[in-house]
């Protein structure tokens, strides 16, 4: 597979790349598909997850049980393009199921020898960083499976993102047989010493069952804290255009 910077791979379900980069116009999307899809308030959903499967079967079953759940729901996976762990699991789950699937690969781990051969749609950008700026402009809410350093890397970002008002988009943690817990454990920890303000720990929600999760997710209500309002007004009215604040915007 060759695939240039930008490009839209699997022709027969192509996205017009300018409408996948148009943050408002998922937005809008989101909004009006709300009722018509009757399933979801969410029509993209980022997955991070291992790109090892976990030695226990609870994860690989808990991948794709995640990704039953996104098609039950109508929800698109937005995620990291690789076809290997639990990555690949849950993609393949959606893709079977008839669910749209979109991963967003940098051209540094393109190749079928690094990321296996993918399902759905694959966009090809530059590096780890806008890789993660993409995916987190295509989504509507976040959810972490079971991984290693990258998938806690991409995690903590998005939860560190919504502590600074970036997105308010929901961030849940799939807690598959406590996988978890000792990060959960440490983050209330982080709270007792006072290195997270309590109500900035309920940025993460979390679950061990993917039902449950995308229930928590769809209902809940993001916090909101007066400091991080008036930064975001104070952003946008300084009139910056980037891809930063086309996020805070949202
Ligand atoms: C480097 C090797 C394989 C990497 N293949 C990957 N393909 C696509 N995306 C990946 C890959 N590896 C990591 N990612 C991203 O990080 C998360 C998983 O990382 P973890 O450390 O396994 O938790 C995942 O969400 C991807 O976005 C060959 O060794």
């Amino acid at each position: 597979m060759s695939l240039e910077m930008g490009e839209v791979h699997n022709p027969d379900k192509v996205v017009v790349d300018q409408d996948i980069l148009n943050t408002n116009n998922i937005n809008n999307d989101t909004a009006e598909m709300g009722s018509e899809r009757g399933c979801s308030r969410f029509k993209r959903i980022c997955v991070f997850g291992g790109s090892s499967s976990g030695k226990k079967d609870c994860y690989q079953d808990a991948a794709v049980d995640l990704g039953k759940e996104l098609v039950s729901r109508k929800v698109d996976l937005v995620y990291g393009g690789g076809s290997i762990g639990l990555m690949g699991l849950v993609s393949q789950a959606v893709h079977q199921g008839g669910g749209y699937v979109i991963g967003i690969i940098p051209t540094s781990l393109i190749g079928k020898e690094i990321t296996g051969e993918t399902v759905g749609e694959l966009k090809v950008v530059t590096g780890m960083h806008q890789r993660k700026a993409e995916m987190s402009h295509q989504s509507d809410a976040f959810i972490a499976l079971p991984g290693g350093y990258g998938t806690m890397e991409e995690l903590l970002e998005v939860i560190s993102w919504a502590q600074l008002g970036i997105h308010n988009k929901p961030v849940g943690l799939l807690n598959v047989d406590g996988y978890y817990n000792s990060l959960l454990d440490f983050i209330d920890k982080a709270v007792d010493d006072g290195f997270i303000k309590p109500y900035q720990r309920q940025i993460i929600i979390s679950s061990p069952d993917p039902k449950d999760l995308l229930q928590k997710l769809e209902e809940h209500v993001p916090v909101q804290d007066g400091a991080v309002a008036k930064l975001r007004w104070e952003i946008q009215h300084a009139g910056y255009n980037s891809s930063l604040l086309v996020e805070i915007g949202r």
